[in-house]
């Protein structure tokens, strides 16, 4: 101890230089690690958007997409920013006042311009893209669609933000982006991990697509679509349904119970106690069955429910045509579809319908989901309307849709009580709703490359944490050779 206190004090400049070098030391690593965090922090805070406007059968939806702006044509996650539900119905039923249609889009534009920040606003990409709502308005008024559109369009470039076009989406496109959006939220294109099938159900069309070992294109070359995705290629099977979205499926429905043209009819798709009198030209007035329309004996007829699920399945069955198939295997309507493969993520008016009707947990059995919505439908309308409290026009079709939704499954796509499990009913995927807005706009936006962009081989906080312990390790190393050296300095004093 004396030794030690004697070296001290022969030593003056010993503790002067070990505080120092520390307090350099330590002034260095916390700046380093400072200067890490906030230039991560600065970076991470800028972002950049793109707005998408889904115009439907039944509304228009505006969705805010929002990404890191270093991330852009990268692999960074883009995800949702805001939903805003246009309100009124959609923009093809604007056919008499086509500039309301435009006018209907004012409320949510507004909405965009207060969630992205004003600076950001000219260099926003705002797309609209309609599906087929406006695609039967097209077959049935062509002109009537092209002024719905050009009103449409007028209200969207007095906005601020750079837009790029209002258009109707094919039925491929439209399978297509929702299959992109579904792999894209769950991470699997990146890693070309095993892709999840999609199955879209709209009011006016429903879509399936998914990738089958089975499938390269060369069947039915219409169903075909091929992406090169973050180094990947895929062949996806996709194909659009027209007229058998939920709403067209009921006027199907419908129209083969009415054929002959009745005063009254008992559908077994609706509740017992269920009584409404319809217009036979309000059912009638769609090109999905128009050409069914029966010789009118009266201008309406009353619509009962019956409440039979095993009926309703009968009369759903009716509406999809088994009979004819020129390839070597179909879906229905003659249209050729690869065998099911992987899993599938089922959204849209799948998920709205089926959650419900409580049944979207598919690892119960078929048998126990189809005995439920079969007390469902066998339920008396009274006792419905008792137990929820929501719009009746909706209430009374769930037994319709759930019925049409597992019949389409398991007769139209051949889905089995084996193969039903793998179907997951989705809304949301990491807070961003499925369906095909997004994959619509990081096609647009060239926000997926086809080829694996050269990543950094760590992430940014495992970069930080290499640099903050490396930091820390030649500060010690630095230390320890400074004491090695310490006898010499020691010595030197002594020989003074
Ligand atoms: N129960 C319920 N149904 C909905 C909801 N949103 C839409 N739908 C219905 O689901 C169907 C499909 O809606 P959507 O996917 O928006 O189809 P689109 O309008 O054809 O694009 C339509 O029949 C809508 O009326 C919802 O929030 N709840």
């Amino acid at each position: 101890m004396s030794t030690q206190r004697e070296m001290k004090e022969r030593n003056p400049w010993h503790r002067p230089v070990t505080i120092i070098i520390t307090v350099i030391g330590v002034i260095a690593i916390v700046t380093l690690v400072t200067v890490l965090v906030i230039q991560n922090r600065t970076i991470a805070q800028k972002y950049k958007y793109g707005i998408v406007l889904d115009a439907g059968s039944s509304h228009t939806s505006l969705y805010i997409y929002q990404w890191p702006a270093e991330k852009d044509n990268n692999t960074g996650r883009v995800e949702q920013k805001h939903h805003c539900q246009v309100a009124g119905k959609g923009i093809s039923s604007y056919t008499a006042t086509p500039y309301k249609a435009g006018e209907s889009l004012i409320s949510c534009l507004k909405e965009a311009k207060e969630n992205i920040p004003q600076k950001m606003h000219p260099e926003t990409p705002l797309y609209l893209g309609a599906t087929a709502g406006m695609r039967l308005l097209k077959l049935e008024n062509s002109s009537a669609s092209d002024e719905v559109f050009k009103a449409v369009e007028k209200t969207l470039r007095g906005f601020p933000f750079s837009y790029q076009g209002a258009r109707l989406l094919a039925g491929q496109e439209e399978g297509a982006f929702g299959w992109v959006t579904v792999n894209y939220l769950d991470d699997r294109l990146t890693q070309g991990l095993e892709t999840t099938g999609a199955l879209d159900l709209g009011g006016a069309s429903t879509q399936i697509s998914f990738v089958s070992d089975e499938y390269n294109g060369s069947e039915s070359p219409d169903n075909a679509v091929s992406f090169r995705l973050y180094g990947y290629d895929y062949t996806l099977y996709t194909h659009s349904f027209l007229c058998y979205g939920k709403d067209q499926a009921l006027r199907l429905a419908l129209a083969h119970q009415t054929k002959s043209g009745p005063t009254a009819i008992t559908d077994p798709c609706f509740h017992n106690g269920y009584n409404e009198t319809r217009h036979y030209a309000a059912v009638y007035d769609s090109p999905c069955v128009s050409d069914q329309k029966p010789q009118i004996v009266s201008e309406t007829f009353i619509h009962l429910g019956g409440g039979n699920f095993t009926q309703c399945q009968e009369v759903i069955k009716s509406i999809f045509n088994f009979t004819s198939c020129r390839y070597s295997r179909c879906s229905f309507n003659g249209i050729f579809q690869p065998p099911l493969q992987g899993q599938f993520g089922a959204f849209s008016a799948y998920f709205f319908v089926m959650n419900f009707l409580n049944l979207t947990d598919t690892s119960v059995p078929l048998k126990t989901v189809m005995q439920k919505l079969s007390d469902y439908c066998a339920t008396p309308w009274t006792q419905i309307k008792k137990e929820h409290d929501i719009p009746l026009k909706y209430l009374a079709e769930y037994c319709f849709s759930g019925t049409y939704i597992l019949t389409l499954m398991m007769e139209g796509y051949n889905f089995t009580s084996e193969t039903y499990s793998s179907i997951k009913y989705i809304q949301k995927i990491k807070n961003s709703d499925a369906g095909w807005t997004l994959g619509y706009m990081l096609n647009l936006t060239n926000m997926i490359p086809a080829e694996a962009p050269d990543s950094p081989p760590l992430t940014y906080t495992s970069y930080v944490s290499v640099v903050t312990v490396m930091a820390i390790l030649l500060f010690v190393i630095f230390i320890l050779i400074l004491y090695s050296l310490w006898p010499k300095f020691n010595t030197e004093p002594k020989i003074i």
